[in-house]
C-alpha cells in the first residue's frame, strides 16, 4: 500500500474542509476521535457480526468497504493531527478470534490513543484497524481503490456544500 499517497490525499481533503469551515486554528482531535468511533460503530452495524438476535445477513461487501474506508479517512487524519505516519509492520501472528472481539480491540485502541496519543499507540491502532480489514476479507488493492473513490466523493461534497 502506498501510504504516503493516502496521507497526502487526506491532508489535502482535511485542509480543504478546515478552510471551508473556518477551522484552521481549531484543535479537532477529540472530534475526529469521536468521528472514528462512530464510523467504527456504523461498520460493525453493517457487518451485523454482534446481532445474535437476528438472522438477517450482513450488508453487501461494497457497503461494508465504504464504511471501512470512512474509518480509514479518520485514522489517517488523526495521524496528520499528531504528526505521525504509519510504518508498515510485518504480520507477526495469525489473526485469531471473532469479528466482534476484533471490533472491541479497535475500540480499545482508539480510547488508548485518545488518552495517550503517542506514536506507538498510533502504530498499534493503525495495524489493528488494518487487521480488521483482513478479517473482513478486503485486499489492500480494494481498500486503496475504495479510499480513492470516497476521497473524491468527500471533495465533491465540499463543492456541493455538504
Ligand atoms: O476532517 C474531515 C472530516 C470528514 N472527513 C471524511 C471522512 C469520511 O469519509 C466522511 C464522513 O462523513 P459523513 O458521511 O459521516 O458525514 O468525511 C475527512 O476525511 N476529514
Amino acid at each position: 500500500m502506498n501510504w504516503e499517497t493516502l496521507f497526502k490525499m487526506q491532508q489535502q481533503l482535511d485542509q480543504r474542509i478546515e478552510a471551508e469551515h473556518g477551522l484552521e486554528h481549531e484543535d479537532l482531535f477529540r472530534k475526529k476521535v469521536m468521528a472514528l468511533l462512530v464510523e467504527l460503530g456504523e461498520l460493525a452495524n453493517e457487518t451485523r457480526c454482534f446481532k445474535f438476535w437476528s438472522t438477517k445477513p450482513p450488508k453487501e461487501d461494497e457497503v461494508i468497504l465504504e464504511e471501512y474506508v470512512d474509518g480509514l479517512h479518520f485514522i489517517l487524519s488523526l495521524g496528520l493531527e499528531k504528526g505521525y505516519r504509519y510504518h508498515q509492520q510485518e504480520q507477526k501472528e495469525a489473526l485469531e478470534g471473532g469479528l466482534t472481539d476484533h471490533f472491541h480491540k479497535v475500540f480499545g485502541e482508539i480510547h488508548l490513543f485518545q488518552e495517550s496519543p503517542t506514536d506507538m499507540h498510533y502504530q498499534q491502532l493503525f495495524k489493528t484497524f488494518l487487521d480488521l480489514g483482513v478479517k473482513l476479507g478486503f485486499s489492500e488493492q480494494s481498500i486503496q481503490d475504495a479510499y480513492y473513490q470516497k476521497n473524491e466523493v468527500n471533495h465533491q461534497r465540499q463543492e456541493d456544500g455538504y
